[in-house]
């Protein structure tokens, strides 16, 4: 069932502390780590995001289930207080995608809905495990292309076959894995997901890995990211030039840290941009942060917003004055774009953006969902090549708007804080905020927003 809801916001201020869930990135990276660790690697705090949840559930129940095989005694349990159960869900999904179902066996299916990382970090790690798996997931992830994942695990050995369409999910890994190389080629520019899903595993090959990537990095942080965890669990690597490798390495015993969401908080610093004036103060982020995306406070700056780290996490202030850039570019930070792009629309800033190329594969078309919407409030985002302009010359901020989010959790938080400016806001299928970021509503309600149901 999908619920819409009203978003309303008296005053053009936003002032209050706000405390985000964890990065969903870092903490599916940590959940595949700490899986491949042989217990030696511990997640500290699992993200709310669902996204995460949903693949603790799936990673941690595995686990309990082979250990419960290996011991007799019904007396031992491992780790069940961190469990949730979630492991295989049919496919008779919500349209957030998170409804658990039926459980069946043979060969084991594993929906993960609409969760594309932890699509591509399963793959790589059901593809050099030992048990047959079908992967599958939401409509949306069946249109997500894995081919290139797909094919760079079948050069390393693993054996995988399409159930459905060529290139796309579902997917039978057939479990029986062994090494052919430990050279592989991958195209860089299509996700950096495919990239990370091979590093997690790389260090659990017999003859490890040596990864050259073909062309332009997408994401690239993203790729740092998975790197810097990995050293966080003492698995070390090379990177030179083009090629990345990592050698069959033991885990050292330690505990992950995963660290609030910086995309999350980038819809905060959109309040704050759309705002007259706004104090927020969000606990636990710091500037060297392990996320690209933490690249929102330097953004923002130019959009008057001042970011000052202190009291262990960042205030943000809105000052009047504000210097706008005029191009942005979006290939390390992908996940901003919807924030970025909403708030230039609804202050009239004709910005120009590039690096949106991946856009369009991920929870939906976003360029085409964000030109849907921007049009109710006459701004155009017009293609012209890998350069995307807005034109604000008909831009007029109407007395209500209905918002369509396409399945996508961006959709619904980066258009939000339009709230501020337009007076009834209903926004379509709220719970699909889940995927990253479940409280959004309630943090935003904390801060003078009010999200009500439309009346009948
Ligand atoms: O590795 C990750 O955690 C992610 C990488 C990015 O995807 P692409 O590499 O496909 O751009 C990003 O959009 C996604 O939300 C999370
Ligand atoms: C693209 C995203 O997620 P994923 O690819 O993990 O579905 C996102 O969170 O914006």
């Amino acid at each position: 069932m999908k619920h819409n809801i009203i978003l309303t916001k008296t005053g053009r201020s936003a002032n209050g502390t706000i405390q985000l869930t964890g990065s969903k990135s870092e903490c599916n990276r940590a959940l595949i780590i700490e899986a491949l660790s042989d217990g030696k690697v511990k997640v500290k705090n699992v993200s709310d995001a669902a996204d995460a949840v949903l693949l603790a559930g799936i990673l941690r129940k595995s686990k309990v289930e082979s250990q419960k095989s290996k011991v007799e005694s019904p007396e031992v349990v491992v780790g069940t207080d961190e469990v949730h159960e979630v492991e295989v869900i049919d496919e008779n999904l919500s349209s957030s995608g998170y409804e658990p179902s039926t459980i069946n066996h043979e060969p084991k299916t594993v929906n993960i809905g609409p969760a594309g990382t932890a699509m591509r970090f399963l793959t790589a790690y059901y593809g050099i495990g030992n048990e047959e798996v079908i992967l599958t997931g939401s409509e949306r992830m069946k249109q997500r292309p894995i081919g290139v994942l797909v094919d760079a695990l079948r050069t390393l050995g693993a054996q995988i076959d399409y159930e459905e369409q060529e290139g796309y999910p579902p997917i039978k890994l057939k479990g029986s894995f062994e090494q052919q190389t430990r050279k592989i080629s991958i195209k860089g520019n299509i996700s950096s997901q495919y990239i990370t899903a091979l590093l997690l595993i790389a260090v659990k090959l017999p003859f490890g890995l040596e990864l050259h990537i073909e062309g332009e990095l997408t994401s690239r942080p993203y790729v740092e990211m998975t790197l810097a965890m990995l050293k966080e669990a003492n698995i070390l690597h090379t990177w030179e030039g083009n090629v990345i490798s990592i050698p069959n390495q033991e885990f050292a015993t330690t505990s992950l840290h995963i660290e609030p969401d910086w995309s999350a908080a980038s819809y905060w610093y959109a309040i704050a941009a759309l705002s007259d004036e706004s104090e927020l103060f969000l606990p636990g982020l710091t500037s060297y942060s392990l996320q690209g995306d933490s690249v929102i406070t330097e953004i923002m700056a130019n959009f008057g917003i001042t970011s000052q780290f202190k009291d262990g996490g960042v205030h943000l202030t809105k000052e009047v004055k504000a210097i706008f850039r005029k191009i942005f570019d979006m290939k390390e930070c992908p996940d901003l774009a919807q924030t970025v792009i909403v708030v230039c629309a609804a202050l009239g800033h004709e910005a120009t953006f590039t690096g949106l190329e991946t856009l369009k594969i991920k929870e939906t078309d976003r360029i085409l969902a964000l030109q849907i919407e921007l049009a109710k409030i006459g701004v155009k985002l017009i293609e012209k090549g890998q350069v995307y302009k807005l034109d604000c010359s008909e831009k007029q901020l109407p007395q209500r708007m209905f918002v369509s989010t396409y399945h996508d959790h961006r959709m619904a938080m980066a258009f939000a804080p339009l709230a501020i400016l337009i007076p009834e806001l209903e926004i379509e299928d709220a719970d699909v905020v889940e995927k990253s970021y479940p409280a959004f509503w309630t943090d935003l309600a904390k801060v003078g927003f009010n999200a009500s149901p439309p009346t009948p």
